[in-house]
Parts: structure tokens; C-alpha cells; sequence
């Protein structure tokens, strides 16, 4: 007996773990570091000792109020127990530590953790964070993001909330003149937060100097009740994270002090003077880093729902292929394979550039603590093109997950619902996806005009291939390529055209009379379009480079498995680019093509154990289908007999409408 492999285990999902070329725990050690593995079996042993993390019913079943009194709850045993259970200066253990105890669908501090601490950290000045950081971190007080108004969250310049500076008394005062200033949608506003960094369209001296940050109280520190002039509450029931309180808030004329203005980069002098910061967009910084968070979310998203599928589907027969033989795992079927393996590959992929943009976040923000702010742009571009790639084929390969475990898979026992909510809402929050894909357009048009006058800008590993002159035609069939160069270079040479094709359209737009705002707008399908090959290749490229630093022969073989699906799938979802130029030829779709159906196969006998390796635990999971035994039909009887309607065999009020209705037709029909 083994961590993986138990006595009492579903004998299909068994026979598949010993199937497996590799060894899992290697497998798993190479996936998180062997220190992080060690450490996250630690953590989650803390959990599982201390029961009171435990849900009293699963929260599928729960009301509302009740999720978010569970939430709540669990959110200060959370922070009572973390100087015990993990290392609170490392994120990785705070993350991991915080998702076994709260789950996925919303928690108070999640705001207060993911975008007020950096913002304090990112936008206060010394005195600002000398005075508002320990009392953050010491859990004094929580605090949300308030940006976003009914009537504008992606056109930050019509934000309508004002915020006016008071010389007399070295005061701002802020206000929602219209219904459509009324911040809406940020987490923990509603009921949870007693402090909010507020976005207020700044007025000094009678000028307007755009959106700025405001640290502001809203609540009073006993009460909870809300301070004069501030109207806060719940925005209600939304398609998902309903343990959330995403909230709305207005403000009437409320005065705060001078120094609640997040002075780090702009500021304004006791006399009204505006001191402009030295880049107009430091003060989206924590936009920024949770643009660049969301890649590696939603990594844990695709692969949390492929564990699920890939367990499920070893355990779940139905139907024969050759006839006569008995029924088969449905993951036999090459259809199913095709269905979720290329998920575990993305997910894969994501993990390792979600490592990469993290570390280049971290990065910028300690160059500009120096004054060096030249990587910001950079930093924008990636993490915008990131973060709405990565979210739209979450979204996508969570709902095929969903769908390759039939009608289980529909159920919210089988756990898809609850990932699936939550997932989706990255492709709008912090940057509507389109919005994000033009993004970093707008960084690629200048790399495609830089190209056209023949001035590259300095090097820079994302973009520098941009600037290369590639192979006229594709080569992926044609040379012995194991670090699969020529698919990499046909990534690159989609992207390259399809920038500069887009980019001489504009230019040709403009000559033609049009301005440049119009002419952007009559390219923008084809801006997305060149951003997502941008984002295609980095992806691609990241993931190459990762595989070649694996040591261990029989680890690295299953991920060039995983490699060899990610890169192949990606060439047939873009093939229609790749053949339009007649860069690649038919053949060599056919070529691409078997190469995704080879690596299924491959990866077919080990799936059991790549899932296993990414060690999620049953209480992350919070799925029926994918429990680590695969005892699935037992449990789902179990956890039908929990629904709240089971309580009752004959419902209270159903002889007050069915009942009476049957009774009456019965009567009738004696007549
Ligand atoms: C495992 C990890 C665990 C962590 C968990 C993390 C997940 C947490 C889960 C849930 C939390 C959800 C919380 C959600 C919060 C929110 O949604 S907050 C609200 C977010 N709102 C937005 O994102 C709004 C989108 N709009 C914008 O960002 C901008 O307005 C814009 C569309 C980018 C345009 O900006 P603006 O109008 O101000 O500027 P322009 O004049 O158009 O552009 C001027 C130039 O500036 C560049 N620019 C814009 N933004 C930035 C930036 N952030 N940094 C650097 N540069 C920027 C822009 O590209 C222009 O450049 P150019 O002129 O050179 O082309
Ligand atoms: C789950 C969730 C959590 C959130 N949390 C917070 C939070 O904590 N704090 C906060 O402040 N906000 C939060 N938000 C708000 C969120 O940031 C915004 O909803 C988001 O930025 C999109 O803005 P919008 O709603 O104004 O969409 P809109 O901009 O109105 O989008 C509508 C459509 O218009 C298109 N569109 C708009 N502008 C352009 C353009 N320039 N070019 C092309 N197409 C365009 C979009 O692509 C989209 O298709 C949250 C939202 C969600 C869903």
C-alpha cells in the first residue's frame, strides 16, 4: 500500500495507478519542488487533524447566508491557525493553506489579501504604509478594491466617483453624483469590509487629474455600521462565488483626510498642488497582479477538473469496442482522451508560465521601488495577453471536463459547477478578456512598427522573435526535431504575420482617410487575433524550455508526452492560420494531426498517475466523481440522501398543490 495506491480503492482506478511507466511521487516532487510537496503534506495534514476546518453539510446545499457564515467562520479560524500550520511569508503556503481551509468560492480577506495588502504595499509611501500595513496584516481591520461603477469598469477615464481636494481643511471630499457612479461589484464589499481602497476621479485647484486610489474607512470599528454619508451593501445572488459579498457603495459628500490619498507615486501638497507620478499607470498595480495571478489560477482550475475527469472516467465503463469483450473505462475511448488530456497539457503549460509572470511581476515591482520603471509596458503587455488567454481556455476545457463525465458531470456532486463559476469569472474581472486581448495589441502594433522602420527596441526575451526572419515554410514533418523547434518556429511565424499583416492594414486605414482610433476598431477581431498567436507562442515556448531542464529520463518522457499533445493540439486550433499563407500545407495538418492521436495513446496508460501527481487533495477537489478512492457511486447515493429535500419524505407543502391536484383529478374521474 502506497499513498496512492489503498486498501479499499474502486480495483479500476488501482489497476490504472499500477500501470503507470513513472513514479508518481517523483512525478509529484518534480511537479512542486520537493520542499513545496513536503510542505503541502504538512499543511494539509494540519487541516485534516483540525476538524473544525471541516464543512457541517456540503456546501452545495447550503443557503447563502448560510455559505457565507460558514465562510466567515472558517475565514478567523483560518487566520487564528496560520502562524501554527505554515510559513506566512511564503504565498505559496498561504495560498495552499487558505484554499484547503475556505475553498475556492470567496472568503472576507480575499480581497483585503489579493489587492488592498498590495496595493498598500505597491501605492502608499513610507508614511501611508508605516502607519496602514502592520494594522493589515494584524487582521485590524479588511479591506476590498472599489473600483469598478455600475456604469463603467473597463473605461477607467469615465470613472465618476470624485473625489475634490478642500485646502481649507486639507480634506477630500467624495461623492457618487449619479446612480451610475455607484461602485458595484467589488468582493468583500458588501458585508465583510470595514476599509476600501477607492478609485475617485481627483479635482484640485478646479482640475480634473484622472482616477486615483483613496484609502477610506466605511464602516465604524465597533458597529460595523456604516459611517455618515456612505451607503454600502450586497450586490446579490451572481452566476457564481455567492460566498462572496460583491457589494455596491455610494458615498455623499464624505470627508477624509488629505493623507488618504495613496501617495507613493502621485500626490497632492497641503495647498492643492498636484505632483504627477513618474508612469500615469503605477497605481494599477494591483490590477496588475492579479492579471498575472489568474494565469497560475487558472492552471489549478484545469487541473483540479482533469483529476476529476481522468479519475471518474477510469472508473465509469459503459459501453464495449470490440464487441464481445466487455464493457470498457470510458477512457479507452479516444474521444474522451481527446476531450481531457489536452486540458491536463494546458494546465500544465499554464503552471509553468504562471510561475514565469509571477516572478516578472515580483520583479518590476522591486525595479521600481529603485526608480526603474522600464519594464512596466512589458510587464502589461504579457500579463494582459496572459491572463485573458489563459481564462477564456480555462473556461473552455473545464466545461469539457464537465461534459466527458456525462450526466454526473452535470451534478453538483461532481464538483465541475463549483471550479466552472468561479473560473469564468477571470475572463472578466480585472480587464474584460477583448479588452485585455487589445491590450496587448497595442504593445505589438509598436513592435510591428518598429519591424516596418527597421529599428528594433532593446532585446527582450518575449518579444525578440518578433523581429527574426523565420523559415518561409513549415518544417514540422520534415527534420528530426526533438526539442520541437520547427513547431515553435511556425507559432512564431503565424504571429509575426498575422501582427504586421494587421498593422499594414492600419496603416492603410489611416491613409485612407480614416482615423487612427476608427481604423483600430476595423482591425480589432484580427488585434485579438495576433495577440492570442503572441500568446500562443510564449506558452509554447516557456513550456519547451522547462521540459529540456528535466533531469529524469522517465519523468521527462511523460511530460515530452504532455509536450508533444500541447504543442500538436495547439498547431490544429490555429491551423486555419498556419494554411492561409500557405506557410503550412495540408500533409502537414495530417502530420499534426496524428501526432495529437499518438500522444493520446501515450499518455492514456499513465493519465491515473499524472493526475495523481498534482496532488489535490479530496478536500480541494470538494468532487464525488474524483474522490482519490473512486468509490463514486456509493458517495453519490450518500450524498443525494444529504439534500435538504430528502429531509422530509412527503414535502410540507405537497398536499397543499400536487397532492390536492391528483386528488381532485381522481375524484373527477370517478364522476
Ligand atoms: C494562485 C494565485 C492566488 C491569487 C488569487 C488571485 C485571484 C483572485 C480572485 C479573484 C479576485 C477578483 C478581483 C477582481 C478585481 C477587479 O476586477 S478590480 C477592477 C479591474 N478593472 C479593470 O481591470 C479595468 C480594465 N481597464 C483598464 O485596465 C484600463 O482602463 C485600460 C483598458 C487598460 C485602459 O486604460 P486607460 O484608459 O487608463 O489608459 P489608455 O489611455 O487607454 O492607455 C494609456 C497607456 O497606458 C497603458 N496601460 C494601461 N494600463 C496599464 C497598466 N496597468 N500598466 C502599464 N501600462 C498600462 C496602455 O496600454 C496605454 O499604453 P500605450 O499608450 O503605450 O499603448
Ligand atoms: C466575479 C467578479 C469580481 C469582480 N471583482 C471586482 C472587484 O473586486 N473590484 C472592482 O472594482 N471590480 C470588480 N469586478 C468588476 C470587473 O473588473 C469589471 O466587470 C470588468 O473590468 C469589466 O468591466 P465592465 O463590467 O465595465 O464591462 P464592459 O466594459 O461594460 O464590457 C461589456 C462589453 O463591452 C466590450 N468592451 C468594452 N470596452 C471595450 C473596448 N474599449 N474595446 C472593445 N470592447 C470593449 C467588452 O469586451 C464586453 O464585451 C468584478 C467582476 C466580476 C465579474
Amino acid at each position: 500500500m502506497s499513498r496512492y495506491i489503498r486498501e479499499g480503492d474502486n480495483p479500476d482506478l488501482t489497476e490504472e495507478r499500477r500501470k503507470a511507466s513513472f513514479d508518481t511521487e517523483a512525478m509529484a516532487e518534480l511537479f512542486w519542488g520537493a520542499r513545496n510537496l513536503m510542505r503541502r503534506r504538512e499543511i494539509a495534514n494540519y487541516v485534516e487533524q483540525h476538524r473544525e476546518f471541516d464543512d457541517p453539510q456540503p456546501t452545495a446545499f447550503m443557503t447563502r447566508e448560510e455559505l457565507i457564515e460558514n465562510a466567515t467562520r472558517k475565514a478567523v479560524l483560518t487566520m487564528e491557525h496560520a502562524e501554527k500550520a505554515i510559513d506566512i511569508t511564503r504565498d505559496e503556503e498561504s495560498h495552499y493553506f487558505n484554499a484547503l481551509t475556505m475553498g475556492i468560492d470567496g472568503n472576507p480577506f480575499g480581497l483585503h489579501l489579493v489587492m488592498a495588502i498590495p496595493t498598500i504595499m505597491n501605492n502608499a509611501d513610507e508614511g501611508q504604509q508605516d502607519e496602514w500595513l502592520p494594522k493589515a496584516l494584524n487582521r485590524e481591520f479588511i479591506a476590498t478594491y472599489a473600483q469598478t461603477e455600475m456604469g463603467h469598469g473597463t473605461n477607467l477615464k469615465k470613472l465618476e466617483t470624485t473625489a475634490t481636494y478642500d485646502p481649507k481643511t486639507q480634506e477630500f471630499i467624495l461623492h457618487s453624483p449619479t446612480i451610475t457612479s455607484t461602485k458595484w461589484w467589488p468582493g468583500n464589499l458588501g458585508k465583510s469590509s470595514n476599509y476600501s481602497v477607492v478609485m475617485a476621479q481627483l479635482y484640485s485647484q478646479g482640475k480634473c487629474y484622472g482616477a486615483h486610489p483613496f484609502f477610506v474607512q466605511l464602516r465604524d470599528l465597533r458597529t460595523h455600521k456604516p459611517l455618515p454619508g456612505i451607503t454600502v451593501g450586497d450586490i446579490g445572488p451572481k452566476f457564481g462565488i455567492n460566498t462572496n459579498d460583491n457589494g455596491f457603495l455610494r458615498f455623499d459628500q464624505v470627508r477624509i483626510p488629505r493623507r488618504s490619498m495613496f501617495m507613493k507615486h502621485a500626490k497632492i501638497l497641503p495647498d492643492g498642488t498636484y505632483v504627477p507620478p513618474s508612469h500615469s499607470k503605477l497605481n494599477y498595480s494591483a490590477m496588475v497582479y492579479v492579471r498575472a495571478a489568474v494565469v497560475s489560477l487558472m492552471a489549478s482550475h484545469l487541473l483540479a477538473c482533469s483529476t476529476i475527469a481522468v479519475r471518474y472516467s477510469c472508473i465509469r465503463r459503459q459501453g464495449e469496442i470490440t464487441p464481445g469483450t466487455g464493457e470498457v473505462k470510458v477512457l479507452d475511448y479516444q474521444t474522451q482522451q481527446y476531450r481531457i488530456f489536452p486540458q491536463i497539457a494546458r494546465g500544465v503549460a499554464f503552471r509553468l508560465s504562471g510561475n514565469y509572470i509571477i516572478q516578472l511581476y515580483r520583479q518590476t515591482m522591486t525595479d521600481i521601488k529603485n526608480g526603474d520603471i522600464s519594464a512596466v509596458p512589458d510587464l502589461h503587455a504579457i500579463s494582459c495577453g496572459l491572463k485573458a488567454v489563459t481564462s477564456y481556455q480555462g473556461a473552455l476545457g473545464l466545461e469539457q471536463c464537465r461534459m466527458a463525465c456525462g450526466g454526473h458531470g452535470y451534478l453538483q456532486a461532481s464538483g465541475f459547477p463549483l471550479q466552472y463559476t468561479v473560473a469564468i469569472g477571470a475572463c472578466t474581472y480585472e480587464g474584460e478578456n477583448m479588452v485585455m486581448l487589445l491590450q496587448t495589441a497595442r504593445h505589438l502594433i509598436k513592435m510591428a512598427k518598429a519591424i516596418r522602420s527597421g529599428r528594433p527596441p532593446k532585446p527582450n526575451k518575449v518579444i525578440d522573435y518578433l523581429f527574426k526572419k523565420g523559415p518561409t515554410k513549415c518544417l514540422i514533418d520534415q527534420t528530426y526535431d526533438p526539442n520541437y523547434q520547427s513547431v515553435l518556429e511556425a507559432f512564431e511565424h503565424l504571429s509575426r504575420r498575422v501582427t504586421l499583416e494587421v498593422y499594414d492594414r492600419l496603416v492603410q486605414l489611416q491613409q485612407q482617410g480614416r482615423s487612427y482610433e476608427l481604423a483600430w476598431n476595423e482591425c480589432a477581431v484580427d488585434l485579438c487575433k495576433a495577440t492570442r498567436a503572441h500568446v500562443r507562442t510564449f506558452l509554447a515556448k516557456t513550456f519547451v524550455e522547462e521540459v529540456n531542464k528535466i533531469a529524469d529520463i522517465s519523468l521527462k518522457s511523460v511530460f515530452q508526452d504532455l509536450l508533444q499533445l500541447y504543442l500538436f493540439y495547439e498547431v490544429t486550433e490555429c491551423a486555419a492560420g498556419l494554411l492561409e499563407d500557405g506557410f503550412m500545407s495540408g500533409q502537414q495538418l495530417t502530420y499534426a494531426k496524428k501526432n495529437v492521436y499518438d500522444a493520446l495513446a501515450k499518455i492514456r496508460p499513465n493519465a491515473a498517475a499524472i493526475v495523481d501527481s498534482f496532488d489535490i487533495s479530496d478536500r480541494e477537489l470538494q468532487s464525488v466523481l474524483g474522490r482519490r478512492d473512486g468509490n463514486v457511486y456509493e458517495n453519490l447515493l450518500k450524498w443525494a440522501q444529504m439534500s435538504p429535500l430528502n429531509k422530509h419524505d412527503v414535502l410540507p407543502f405537497h398536499h397543499k398543490y400536487l397532492g390536492k391536484m391528483m386528488d381532485e383529478a381522481r375524484q373527477k374521474s370517478k364522476l
